[in-house]
């Protein structure tokens, strides 16, 4: 039998012990032929745009261009902005068919990313908005230049974590990421190169 002191001691160090990160990344999911196809037809046939959010009372441009996509009837407010939800682009259906026959998990919606270059960028946040439901998984996809992307635990600070985001990678997030932890892909500001990442979120619905 365990002492009284023994179990203590163990629930204090499971307490403080931080798990790692909830995420896989696969750096090969989309060929380099293929990745570059993408890219050029993703980059030149949606409508991207710059939107505006509200900080401290004063509306700023946002440092990417986004849009997003999905199947009708879904919608996505973040940073007090709901976005206008545009019809599948056939490439950004094969993208998200490839993901689903890989991980068997299913999206009905994608938010997609342009980074002119590297002075484009994401600030620290989790993608933790109630209509992604108790345990999101978000599937994201790196097109063109390659971009660090950094991870931070949400209560200790200093635990950090860097990834490199290739060109036809997949980056699967895990519901326990969203919930420890923030994440960010900062400036690079030598990087004259664009990129674009696709991130595929089940989003909740009326119907659902
Ligand atoms: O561009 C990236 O890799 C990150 C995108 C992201 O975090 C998001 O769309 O929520
Ligand atoms: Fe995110």
């Amino acid at each position: 039998m365990r002492s009284f002191n023994t179990d203590m001691t163990d629930s204090l160090l499971t307490k403080e012990r931080i798990q790692p990160p909830d995420y896989w990344l696969k750096n090969d999911f989309i060929a380099e032929h293929d990745a570059h196809a993408f890219f050029t037809q993703l980059l030149t046939q949606l409508p991207w745009r710059q939107d505006k959010i509200k900080m401290f009372g004063k509306e700023v441009e946002i440092p990417r261009l986004q849009v997003f996509m999905g199947d009708s009837g879904v919608e996505y407010t973040y940073s007090n902005l709901t976005l206008n939800t545009h019809p599948w682009h056939p490439t950004v259906l094969e993208i998200r068919n490839r993901i689903q026959a890989l991980t068997g998990s299913t999206f009905n919606a994608a938010l997609l990313n342009y980074y002119r270059n590297g002075q484009d960028s994401m600030g620290w946040h989790q993608d933790n908005e109630p209509e992604l439901g108790d345990a999101p998984i978000i599937a994201s996809v790196s097109l063109g230049a390659s971009r660090p992307f950094m991870l931070r635990h949400l209560t200790d600070k200093q635990r950090k974590e860097q990834l490199i985001l290739n060109n036809g990678s997949l980056l699967w997030m895990g519901p326990k990421l969203q919930a420890q932890w923030q994440h960010s892909l900062p400036k690079r500001p030598t990087s004259q190169s664009a990129r674009i990442n696709l991130t595929f979120r089940q989003v909740l619905t009326q119907k659902t």
